[in-house]
């Protein structure tokens, strides 16, 4: 009896463990409760964060998540930082290399010579000719050239470089006042009015100046008073927008004293630092393009004294435009000399020419078509960049 309630209990422990052994695997392949709500709200924002690729892929397959909506992201108007302006000379020296072969190579050349005969100083005078120095200008270095080596017993090409230099420099009259007056005074903005024929750069111009003070820290403001180019406006608007200045344009073929006007009422008003105006270079003749500058200056002078008059020259015309320029001095008080494309020329001496003929310092020296190509210009670091030489030479 005892042996059959043994073999009972034995039998009903396997039964037992058999019915175990098929349970527990069974629980083992259970799926995963879902994850908690708090849980699936965190890996929300992560997405937001931009969470991995993987992240996002297993949140889907186990529809759980719902993939958080794309942000959108509205880029912010990049404002340009313009160059600094010192030292803009010396580093854009090489876009003077036409002018420095004929100056550097071709006027240190001669200097070297063994002898200096009276053929090579004609040859020194017509190099300078052919480099616009202008004739009267070019007498006058080459004979006190001539004299300054008689004396001092001159003779090698490095003392012969530097007397060039200096003789160079100081014809182009490093005393007179270069300085732009852009700094507001009695409370009210100072007004630049450019001015020049077309082509010169003005436009360029009035864009890189405007560069040049917002990165001398001022406040700027462009008047688009050229109407007479329509794409003059749109152009000079794309030069403001890039360093944040505004522009004041009037309607297709307004009148430009208006709109010039306009342009520093809306200066005073919004106290900005300069207002500069950009004018037009072309009309259906001289007369009309005069009385027309005329007008305007009259027209902004409402306002206050006008305090730049801004002459843009175009280097490559050479002594051709020396007699254009001379028309607008008649007409407006220009009060400073913006020579542009100078690093498309080999006549670098037309500086020397212009300032003698018009009586008005170069302030500026456009030297390329870049945004920051246009330099203050120093007549040492000028003469420096022409001849190639380094100023520890000419100071020594
Ligand atoms: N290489 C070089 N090109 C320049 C320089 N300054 C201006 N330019 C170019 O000269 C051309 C004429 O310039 P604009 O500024 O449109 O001339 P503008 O005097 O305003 O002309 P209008 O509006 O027709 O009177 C443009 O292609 C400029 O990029 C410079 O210093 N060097």
């Amino acid at each position: 009896m005892t042996d059959y309630l043994l073999i009972a209990l034995v039998l009903l422990g396997v039964l037992v463990l058999g019915a175990l052994g098929l349970v527990v695997p069974r629980l083992r392949r259970r799926p995963e409760p879902p994850l908690p709500t708090t849980e699936v709200d965190t890996r929300a924002e992560e997405d937001l964060a931009g969470p991995p690729v993987e992240a996002a892929e297993s949140d889907l397959s186990t529809g759980v998540l719902v993939e958080a909506p794309p942000v959108v992201e509205v880029p912010a108007p990049v404002l340009e930082i313009p160059e600094p302006t010192a030292g803009r000379l010396v580093r854009l020296r090489t876009r003077l290399s036409r002018s420095q072969t004929v100056f550097g190579k071709g006027l240190l050349g001669l200097l070297s010579r063994e002898h200096l005969d009276e053929d090579t100083w004609e040859e020194i005078e017509d190099s300078l000719i052919t480099a616009d120095v202008g004739v009267d200008a070019t007498r006058e270095i080459v004979d006190r050239l001539r004299e300054r080596t008689r004396v001092l017993g001159t003779r090698t090409a490095g003392e012969l470089q530097v007397l060039l230099a200096a003789e160079l420099v100081n014809a182009l009259d490093p005393t007179l006042d270069r300085s732009l007056r852009t700094a507001r005074k009695d409370g009210v903005p100072a007004v630049l009015m450019v001015v020049g024929v077309n082509g010169a750069g003005k436009t360029t111009t009035c864009g890189k100046i405007a560069r040049v003070l917002v990165a001398d820290g001022r406040s700027v403001l462009l008047g688009a008073a050229d109407t007479f180019r329509a794409a003059a406006a749109d152009q000079l608007e794309t030069w403001g927008s890039r360093v944040g200045a505004e522009t004041v344009r009037g309607p297709e073929a307004a009148d430009p004293a208006s709109v010039a006007f306009d342009a520093v009422r809306r200066g005073i008003d919004s106290g900005v630092d300069t207002v500069l105006i950009d004018t037009a270079g072309r009309l259906q003749n001289k007369v009309g393009l005069m009385d027309e500058l005329g007008k305007v200056k009259r027209v902004v002078e409402k306002h206050g004294p006008i305090d730049e008059t801004i002459l843009i020259l175009d280097a490559t015309t050479g002594q051709n435009g020396l007699e254009q320029a001379r028309v607008f001095t008649e007409v407006v008080n220009v009060t400073g000399v913006v020579l542009t494309k100078l690093d498309g020329t080999a006549k670098g001496g037309i500086v020397i020419a212009v300032q003698r003929k018009l009586g008005i310092p170069v302030k500026l020296v456009g030297l390329g078509e870049g945004p920051d190509d246009l330099a203050p210009f120093d007549p040492a670091q000028f003469v420096d960049a022409l001849l190639g030489t380094e100023p520890a030479a000419r100071d020594a």
